[in-house]
């Protein structure tokens, strides 16, 4: 099997490390449109083999997209990331047109590859991807944006901060929107090991949780100066495995929705089934009247992005 990443930035070069660590592909290839910089971190990575133990060839190459072809996944994470003081929106003038030309490339050489678009902001970059990719006779479900795998492993983090529990015992998702306002950690169903958060956890620190998972990327992108990449990384990396291993894993990502959860004509984070063909099934949570207002609120506000989509010149 062959996974490519496009982009050899920060969250690329690390999807790259986990993917080659966990031994899931045959070869990963690394593509950025810098001179040298995907050479360059293959060579480093695969310089790492003796002493992690692994024997996935990693390639670089820049812009060379004919080493990329009969890819099986390829991970989206070319494209600027936001500052301190920025929301993931304003970046959408420059990814637009970044993705769209990434995306027509790597269909090219791969028609049949899985798209797994990380560049933010990520639920309209995923609907973009989709556009682009279904012009081309792709199936909807072999494109899926990673925004939920991330946000609901911060969720699990903020909740094992409040109860002291062990983050492995905590079970949560996040729905909704890759954004500071638009994401939903769904408190009222999550876990501790079966039991849930609310008898460990009053409404008051429930809300917390919740509020801080929604700014989680954005506390990271203060403290760092640019956003977030180790977690980032091994969440993409984690959706490839699902689809690799045809783990049939439930993982909340972002899919096109055509009347699943009242909404349509929007590629939205909600739970689905990940295997071998891609997302294969959404999940339906039968969502509170509290939370589908939530969900409508969050689906309102990526529509309007989405909508900035047509009056880019890309
Ligand atoms: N969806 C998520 O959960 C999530 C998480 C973290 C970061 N992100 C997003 O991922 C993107 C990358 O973040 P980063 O921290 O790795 O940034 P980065 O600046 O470290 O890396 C981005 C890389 O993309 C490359 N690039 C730019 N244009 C390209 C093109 N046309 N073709 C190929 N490569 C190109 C750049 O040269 C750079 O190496 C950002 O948009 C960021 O907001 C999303
Ligand atoms: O916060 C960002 O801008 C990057 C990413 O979407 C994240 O959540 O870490």
């Amino acid at each position: 099997m062959k996974v490519t990443v496009v982009g050899a930035g920060a969250v690329g070069a690390t999807t790259a490390d986990n993917i080659a660590r966990k031994q899931i592909v045959d070869e990963v290839v690394l593509l950025d449109i810098k001179q040298g910089v995907a050479e360059g971190k293959a060579m480093d990575l695969m310089q790492t083999a003796s002493l992690e133990g692994f024997d996935t060839r990693i390639i670089g190459s820049t812009n060379d997209y004919t080493k990329t072809a009969k890819s099986d996944v390829v991970v989206i994470t070319s494209g600027l990331p936001r500052k301190p003081g920025m929301t993931r929106e304003e970046l959408i003038g420059i990814n637009a047109g970044i993705v769209k030309g990434v995306v027509t490339q790597i269909l090219e050489q791969s028609p049949k590859a899985i798209l797994l678009i990380v560049s933010n902001p990520m639920d309209t970059m995923t609907y973009l991807a989709l556009q682009v990719a279904q012009s081309m006779g792709v199936n909807k479900k072999r494109v899926i944006g990673m925004g939920g795998a991330l946000d609901s492993s911060r969720f699990r983090y903020f909740l094992s901060q409040a109860t002291g529990f062990a983050q492995n015992d905590i079970h949560g998702q996040v729905i909704g929107g890759h954004g500071d306002t638009t994401m939903i950690p769904l408190t009222r169903l999550a876990t501790v090991n079966s039991i849930p958060v609310s008898r460990f956890l009053g409404k008051e620190e429930l809300a917390k949780v919740a509020a801080d998972t929604m700014v989680g990327g954005a506390t990271l992108t203060g403290l760092l100066g640019t956003s977030a990449w180790y977690a980032p990384g091994i969440a993409a990396c984690s959706v490839v495995e699902a689809i690799v291993r045809d783990e049939k894993r439930i993982i909340p990502s972002c899919v096109y929705l055509n009347g699943e959860y009242g909404q349509k004509d929007i590629c939205l984070g909600v739970p689905v089934v990940l295997g071998r063909n891609g997302w294969e099934k959404i999940i339906n949570l039968r969502l509170s009247q509290e939370e589908q207002a939530a969900f409508s609120k969050s689906a309102d506000a990526v529509r309007n992005m989405n909508s900035v989509l047509a009056t880019l010149s890309i």
